[in-house]
């Protein structure tokens, strides 16, 4: 059933809110915009986001609400009562949460499916917000029994507005695979970025992209997090579970080779070859399997619009963009975007970004 998004209101200007705000903008969709920060939504506003919306202001084709997980039910009870969209989604890292509160507080589940798009930043507020955020990445639809086909369309339609790719998921099955993927990794990074707070400057000196890699998402709000991992408890706790367990025993393994017991060994090996098998496991692009794209480095300007003329040689020259990331010079107002692009497809990327005067190292 094909469902036509002619007007889109975000409730909740931030990271999220925002991100998806700029995406439909670029497809043509008039988005109506709220945020119970003035600020945030002037400042989405300013950035082409869409226009201020006001409580009894124009009915959209459905709302999205992207604020934080305690606060959606809440949200949705006073969108619907308002008669403020057709058809309703919520956006939160956690799916039971908002829908076991949205039946308490006796909102109208027919119009409303819960999703949540598998992309972020360690960065919040519209500022940090990036049409491309969705790109290619999975976003959960988690529909209950009473919620209408037609709102099962509109919500699959925003999700292919942005350009990630819908999957429809349970909804305490999408908080159990979330407390693998993003949750626990999460605490994870918190907690060895915790060591760093009173590192020596000679070991801070020495931090390379590894570490980097591994703390990268301990940058996010801790405000945002707690209520994330406060609504998903107990699956989470059981995966930091598991991963002590890991740890305390590659501890005391080491601590035996310390000793001298040459045989503990072994154990660190296990655990490093877990963690290879783990991490080969991770899908590329599309849900498909780990892909060997080929990374192509480009030097750009540290400053406002270079991605955006980088994406735009793509486009001329008809390369899809399957990943990219940005790895900046400490020090130099210069940085290296590493487009990772299928094989076939480097060479004409490079060539092309030669011919039009761009450091190809
Ligand atoms: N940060 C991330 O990487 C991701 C976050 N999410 C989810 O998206 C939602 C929003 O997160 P972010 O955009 O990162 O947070 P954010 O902090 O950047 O933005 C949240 C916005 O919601 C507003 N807000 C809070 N309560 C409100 C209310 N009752 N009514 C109206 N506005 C309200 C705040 O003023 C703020 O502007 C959360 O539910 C989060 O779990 C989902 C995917 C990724
Ligand atoms: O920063 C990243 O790479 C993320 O993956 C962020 C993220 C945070 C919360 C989510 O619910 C989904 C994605």
């Amino acid at each position: 059933m094909a469902s036509e998004l002619r007007t889109v209101l975000v409730v909740g200007t931030g990271l999220i809110g925002t991100s998806m705000a700029l995406a439909l903008r670029g497809q043509g969709v008039r988005v109506l915009l709220a945020d119970r920060d003035q600020g945030a939504m002037r400042l989405a506003r300013e950035l082409g986001a869409g226009e201020e919306w006001h409580v009894g202001g124009d009915r959209a084709d459905l709302a999205v609400i992207a604020v934080p997980p305690a606060h959606v039910a809440t949200e949705l009870l006073a969108l619907q009562r308002a008669g403020a969209a057709t058809h309703y989604t919520d956006v939160a890292s956690v799916k039971a949460l908002p829908i076991d509160e949205a039946r308490r507080l006796g909102c109208d589940l027919g119009a409303y499916v819960a999703s949540h798009p598998l992309a972020g930043r360690e960065k919040s507020g519209p500022g940090a917000a990036r049409a491309d955020l969705f790109l290619g990445r999975p976003w959960a639809l988690c529909p209950t029994p009473e919620s209408s086909p037609e709102a099962r369309a509109a919500v699959l339609r925003l999700a292919e507005l942005c350009g990630a790719n819908p999957v429809e998921v349970d909804a305490d099955d999408h908080d159990r695979a979330v407390a693998v993927v993003s949750h626990a990794p999460h605490v994870t990074a918190s907690a060895v970025a915790a060591r760093l707070a009173d590192a020596s400057e000679v070991a801070l000196g020495l931090a390379g992209q590894g570490v980097r890699d591994v703390t990268r998402i301990a940058g996010g709000d801790p405000g945002l997090w707690l209520g994330i991992l406060s609504g998903n408890a107990a699956p989470v706790a059981e995966v930091l579970e598991a991963v002590s367990r890991d740890l305390a025993e590659a501890a005391s393994a080491l601590r035996a080779l310390a000793g001298g017991d040459g045989t503990a060994s072994t154990d660190i090996t296990q655990l490093l070859k877990r963690g290879v098998a783990g991490h080969g496991r991770i899908p590329g692009k599309h849900g498909g399997p780990a892909s060997s794209y080929v990374v192509v480095q480009v030097v750009i300007g540290d400053r406002p619009g270079q991605l955006a003329k980088l994406f735009q040689v793509c486009d001329e020259v008809g390369v899809n963009v399957e990943d990219v990331r940005l790895e900046h010079a400490p020090g130099l107002p210069l940085g290296i975007a590493e487009v990772s692009v299928q094989p076939d497809a480097a060479s004409v990327l490079t060539s092309a970004l030669h011919e039009r005067g761009w450091q190809v190292p």
